[in-house]
């Protein structure tokens, strides 16, 4: 039996931009998006035991199911499924939930990849990157690049994985004004399903031009569901964000800082102004993998 506890850490997801270029016969929508983690979110903590079990932590665990409809197991399930003739024992797993659910910045998503990267190291499997992104996509469509977890450009429905290498590092307040909004409904809502594409990124472009030459195609579907994301966007900008933009299908906005002590003190001003809203004050991750 393995001895030792596997630890992974569950960033959160933003979608820079992210254009909604068209509609697959099945109803799912095709996305390009540029996508990066942040050094706040959640943590798997896999660790040896007699039989399998979940516990779940943490300021929003109380808003995660426990059961077979949490991700995090489905994950569990999906790489033990893959891998039948390895030994893929009981294991018990911990989730620290400090990401809020259904806000559109990946928390379930990104709890799932990140239990598929540490029982991939906890059972030694030795998947690789690609083969742990296949695995996930059934489970949703920000799976794949939850399990890249780095900079990059994501196509198709988020099956199409592109890592942008030597991205600025971007100091980032995360706020969401305690509205859960279900991804599927803004799909729904949205009106326009064939926009422009995103235009080429390359990392030596200047970021702030090229973020005012794109779009979150979901932002208006979403407002039409949660009025608060207007607020939101509001609150980033007066408190002294550079660039603020509403992530994935909401209700989570992104302001853009300078420096970490104006993320700090903008975090600082909008929790004390919002005392009941999510606010974060954190920093792009970069770290490689495999
Ligand atoms: C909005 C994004 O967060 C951007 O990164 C993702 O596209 C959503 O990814 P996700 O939450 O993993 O989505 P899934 O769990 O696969 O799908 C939830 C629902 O969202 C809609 N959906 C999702 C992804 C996509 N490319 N087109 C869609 O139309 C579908 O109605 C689907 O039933
Ligand atoms: N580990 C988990 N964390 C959060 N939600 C989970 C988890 N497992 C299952 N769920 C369910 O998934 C739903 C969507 O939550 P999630 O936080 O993944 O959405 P999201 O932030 O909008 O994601 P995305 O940005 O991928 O659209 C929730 O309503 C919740 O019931």
């Amino acid at each position: 039996m393995q001895r030792f506890s596997v630890a992974e850490h569950a960033p959160a997801k933003i979608n820079l931009a992210l254009h909604v270029v068209g509609r697959r016969d099945d109803g799912y929508h095709l996305l390009e998006s540029l996508v990066v983690f942040t050094a706040f979110g959640d943590r798997i903590v896999v660790s040896p035991a007699e039989e399998d079990s979940f516990v779940v932590r943490g300021h929003f665990a109380a808003h995660v199911p426990l059961d077979d409809g949490n991700l995090v197991l489905r994950a569990r399930d999906a790489l033990r499924a893959a891998f039948p003739e390895q030994s893929a024992g009981p294991v018990a797993i911990e989730l620290e939930k400090h990401l809020p659910a259904a806000s559109g910045i990946g928390g379930g998503s990104s709890d799932a990849a990140a239990t598929l990267r540490a029982l991939d190291r906890f059972w030694n499997l030795g998947a690789g990157e690609a083969r742990l992104q296949a695995l996930g996509l059934p489970l949703g469509a920000d799976l794949p690049m939850c399990v890249a977890a780095r900079p990059l450009i994501a196509a198709g429905i988020g099956e199409h994985t592109q890592m942008l290498d030597a991205f600025p590092p971007l100091h980032i307040v995360l706020v969401n004004p305690g509205v859960a909004v279900g991804t599927p409904d803004v799909f729904r809502a949205l009106t326009q399903r064939d926009n422009p594409p995103l235009p080429p990124f390359d990392t030596a472009d200047a970021l702030q031009d090229w973020l005012h030459r794109t779009r979150n195609d979901l932002e208006q579907p979403a407002r039409s569901v949660a009025a608060e994301i207007g607020e939101t966007l509001d609150a980033l900008k007066d408190h002294g964000a550079g660039f603020a933009r509403m992530s994935g299908s909401g209700a989570t906005c992104f302001g853009l800082f300078t420096d970490a002590a104006a993320a700090e003190a903008a975090a600082a001003g909008i929790a004390e102004a919002w005392p009941y809203w999510f606010v974060a004050a954190t920093q792009t991750l970069h770290k490689d993998r495999d």
